[in-house]
């Protein structure tokens, strides 16, 4: 299923992550396979210490496998330079985090302009236009100008959601996105995620919540770094 409309993004074999602490070895990922398509909406479950952040560093160029092969969009990107990563990194993937990771010394839009700096965007006006049409699109427009620190939690995950789309990645990571709002806003951001998705956004999220799979195409389920179970859903 390699086709023009579902990319074949993400393409990790026969992958294993091991951490060292000394002489310990501690094997966090054993022979994973992993294909992430355009399109899909792929929650990832399991128990805390089964890998799924791990896992998720990697999917985003945050960290490096110790063995098996990693190809983003075809291209082996295993052996690339840290920084080349964070070029593509940067061009290619949007992050969301359970604790919103706002900066509280910049205001709203400039929060939202972040990747649009770090990619060296050095026209403001620009920066500005596409930072209002995110924040449109996510809902608080109106907040533009307004400090972080004046925002309700959902209004903070709506603003690092813009910022997370401001550089049209291709896809976007969500760890435990809903997991500091109570269920009424989160089912807010989570509405806001599937509209994304049904526009045609790959989102990659990590939850333990079982009500939140509703809303995903594909699950897969962690256990001590192996995946037990994967399920496709119509989302
Ligand atoms: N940098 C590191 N050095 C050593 N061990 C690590 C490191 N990072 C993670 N681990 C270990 O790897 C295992 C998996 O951790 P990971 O954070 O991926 O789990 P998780 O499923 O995301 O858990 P949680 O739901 O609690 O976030 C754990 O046993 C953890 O202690």
């Amino acid at each position: 299923m390699d086709t023009k409309e579902h990319r074949l993004l993400v393409e990790i074999t026969d992958a294993t992550k091991v951490f060292y602490s000394g002489k310990l070895a501690t094997n966090v990922l054993k022979n994973v396979d992993l294909r992430i398509y355009e399109g899909d909406f792929l929650m990832i479950l399991g128990k805390s210490g089964s890998g799924k952040t791990t896992l998720m560093n990697i999917i985003g160029f945050l960290d490096r496998l110790t063995t098996g092969t990693y190809s983003f969009l075809g291209e082996d990107i295993s052996h690339l330079s840290e920084n080349k990563k964070s070029e593509i990194r940067n061009q290619n993937v949007g992050f969301i985090f359970q604790q919103f990771h706002l900066i509280q010394s910049l205001n709203v839009s400039q929060n939202v302009e972040l990747p649009l700096v770090y990619g060296g965007e050095s026209n403001r006006k620009e920066r500005l236009k596409l930072s209002k049409k995110y924040l449109e699109l996510v809902g608080i427009p109106e907040k533009m100008q307004a400090k972080t620190t004046e925002l309700s939690g959902g209004q903070q995950q709506r603003v690092a959601i813009a910022r997370a789309l401001i550089n049209e990645p291709l896809i976007i990571m969500a760890d435990e996105p809903t997991g500091a709002l109570d269920s009424e806003t989160g089912a807010g951001v989570m509405e806001l995620l599937k509209g994304l998705n049904r526009s045609g956004k790959t989102i990659v999220m990590v939850t333990h919540d079982e009500d939140l799979l509703a809303y995903a195409t594909r699950v897969i389920r962690m256990q001590d770094g192996s995946f037990i179970e994967e399920e496709r859903m119509n989302g």
